[in-house]
């Protein structure tokens, strides 16, 4: 470790002092499980980003009465609230890391992916970048069957979740930020722009838009539209420029209120039920491994715990594939073959490359060098200005198939209207009718986002903070699977068994060989050849320019490819039950009464976008589809 390393360390931990002291976390918050009251009218097991807003709209009325249980703890360190630090948060005790299985199409490599495990989740520990999927994102979750879940029922949502601090006219000359505020509105969930950019994001921008011909948009990419280049916010709150988590956004701000608890270090082992309605659940506290105590639901039970734990509570409940079930010897309570089914995230191409000759002014400099480290945590701490308003970046392109190829028809015929799906899918969808159509259908709807070019199937984006690019599919049409094997229910320990399933579909291949050759005509652009760029990974020993296709897709196979950008998704899918869904448009799980599901698992296609801005919106919307003040569509 470096001696600057040492000293940011340090830094971090006097700053931890200073931010707990003054913070207080934790005021009305539960830790053991025998203080809860008998019963609440819900309960709602995680604490993450969904499950906190949801808790926060349901206790707006004081005669209703909601438990939040959540496995993870709070977090009051600088390392989670300044936007700088959202680098380097690989802590552990603030993640779950979720291996997967060895993937025989990636060269039997095996992988994993990161969820948030503390009071807020994934909002908690997120790259911060705020970004929104297309109208046509949305409208295909409509249009598998889901009335009112299109992008004109989502925007309101998305207005009524976020607020946006529009970045001063002097931010704007300097930085040539562009937005839109119109897709915003006075929620809870801020956003706002950082006062600084490293210089090379400008070299990067002009190779994409100059070289490479991508407009930049002026909107922002938040009103429906997304293809060609934006400017994206971070979610952080303005005045003091730390970052806007669900617990800062929606608990902190009510933890007072009687009507709410939230216990933490304690897990929802599974949900009880009772002639096929949920009655409560059973509660475990995580460090002593206790003994289950039983919380009564007398309306709902709400499972907001992410992708992969969610498929794990209601598998533990026994709602799921018979056979699972079975092989387990859990009791079926309901049979449905979509439980941990449809995963999917967006897959990341991981080329790297270094750049010999980078501005003076970057990123391992401000971590590096003390001078400049001091200086701007001084300017931070007395300003809230400079480097540390800066998180992973906020420009990103989003390109279609024609933005790639000219070959986009005969791609669209070949490899996605011209191939059996039943051919691609995972084993375990085999025998299961339901599961296919479902999946037929997915495939047929945004097949025609790929074919008329209106639908971004890659995401590129980079920020001048280092040399990184993230290439990541848009529209992966490869599925996954999220089984358990254990009936022990503690999420930290016995992680289901995660298959992501990437690359099994022939248009994820192509698109990613695509993103390949996309790379390198970057890397050769006059712009970035002044930073002087050398390939690491796959190099160019590794993968000579002029390789065939079938080359470079070996390269990604056994190399480039990484399943997951921590947007696991799609597990409880919201769709109908023919298609192998979990929950209805009203997101109560087929089958069970007062029963339902608010997070990531519901998304039956992934919007090309990062996930928190979407979930946001969906949470919002299932807390007034829960107090029954609108109806999926809209009706009130
Ligand atoms: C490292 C990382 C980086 C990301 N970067 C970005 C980004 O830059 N931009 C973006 O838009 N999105 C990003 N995301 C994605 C985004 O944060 C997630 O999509 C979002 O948080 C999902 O919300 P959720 O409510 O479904 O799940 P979560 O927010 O993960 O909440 C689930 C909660 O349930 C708890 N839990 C699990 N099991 C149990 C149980 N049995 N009992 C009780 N509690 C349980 C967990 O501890 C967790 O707190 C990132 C996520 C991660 C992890």
């Amino acid at each position: 470790m470096s001696a600057s390393t040492k000293r940011q360390i340090r830094f971090i931990g006097l700053a931890c002092f200073t931010w707990i002291v003054s913070s207080v976390s934790g005021l009305g918050t539960l830790r053991d499980h025998t203080t809860l009251r008998p019963t609440y009218d819900y309960v709602i097991a995680g604490g993450g980003l969904t499950g906190l807003v949801v808790a926060n709209r349901l206790t707006e009325d004081p005669n209703t009465t909601v438990l939040v249980v959540e496995y993870g703890e709070f977090d009051d360190t600088w390392n989670t609230a300044i936007p700088y630090y959202a680098n380097f948060l690989q802590n552990d005790t603030l993640m779950f890391k979720v291996p997967s299985v060895p993937q025989p199409l990636l060269g039997n490599r095996t992988f994993s992916v990161s969820i948030g495990a503390n009071v807020g989740g994934g909002s908690t520990v997120n790259g911060m970048a705020v970004e929104r999927g297309a109208r046509e994102d949305y409208n295909a979750w409509e249009e598998l069957g889901n009335s009112g879940w299109g992008w004109d029922g989502l925007l309101p949502y998305f207005r009524k979740s976020s607020s946006i601090h529009t970045p001063s006219e002097a931010d704007i000359a300097a930085f040539n930020y562009t937005y839109s505020a119109d897709g915003y509105g006075t929620g809870p969930f801020q956003t706002t722009f950082p006062t600084w950019q490293w210089p090379d994001v400008y070299d990067m921008n002009d190779a994409w838009t100059k070289h490479l011909g991508f407009e930049i948009r002026s909107d922002g990419a938040t009103d429906g539209e997304l293809l060609g280049v934006s400017w994206k916010p971070i979610s952080a709150e303005p005045r003091n420029v730390t970052r806007s988590s669900a617990r800062k956004a929606y608990y902190d701000p009510i933890r007072n209120r009687t009507n709410l608890d939230l216990l933490v270090r304690n897990f929802v082992a599974k949900v009880t039920t009772e002639n096929a309605k949920a009655t409560g659940v059973e509660v475990i506290a995580r460090d002593t491994a206790s003994a289950k105590v039983f919380v009564r639901a007398a309306k709902e039970v709400i499972l907001a715990a992410g992708a992969i734990h969610t498929p794990q509570i209601l598998q533990l409940s026994g709602i799921g594939p018979t056979e699972l079930l079975e092989r387990l010897n859990i009791t079926v309570v309901q049979d449905l073959p979509g439980v941990g089914a449809n995963f999917h995230d967006h897959w990341n191409n991981k080329m790297t490359y270094t750049f010999k000759t980078p501005n003076a002014v970057n990123f391992e400099n401000l971590k590096n060098n003390a001078t400049f480290f001091n200086a701007s945590w001084a300017e931070y701490m007395a300003n809230r200005t400079g480097p540390l308003t800066f998180a992973q970046g906020n420009t990103r392109l989003v390109l279609s198939l024609p933005n790639l190829t000219a070959d986009y028809e005969e791609i669209t015929q070949t490899l996605v209207y011209g191939v059996n799906p039943e051919d691609y899918v995972p084993d375990y969808y085999r025998e299961k009718p339901e599961m296919i159509e479902g999946f037929r259908s997915q495939t047929f709807i945004a097949s025609r986002a790929i074919a008329y070019g209106t639908g971004g199937v890659l995401g590129i984006k980079w920020s001048g903070r280092d040399n990184h690019l993230y290439v990541n599919a848009g529209k992966p049409l490869s599925r996954g699977t999220v089984m358990i094997n254990s009936t022990n229910p503690h999420p930290g320990e016995a992680l289901p068994l995660l298959d992501p399933g990437t690359l099994a579909h022939p248009f994820d291949v192509k698109v990613a060989v695509l993103s390949v050759k996309l790379v390198r005509q970057y890397l050769a652009s006059p712009e970035i050849a002044k930073l002087t760029p050398v390939e690491l990974a796959p190099g160019l020993a590794g993968l000579p320019d002029g390789s065939s296709d079938a080359e470079i897709e070996k390269v990604l196979r056994n190399q480039l490819i990484d399943p997951h950008t921590a947007h696991p998704c799609g597990t409880a899918a919201m769709m109908p039950q023919g298609y192998g869904g979990v929950v209805d448009a009203d997101l109560k799980v087929y089958g069970i009464e007062g029963l339902r599901v608010v997070d990531a698992s519901i998304i039956p296609l992934i919007p090309t976008a990062a996930l928190q801005a979407t979930m946001y919106a969906v949470a919002e919307k299932a807390a007034d589809l829960i107090k029954g003040v609108v109806t999926p569509n809209g009706a009130g």
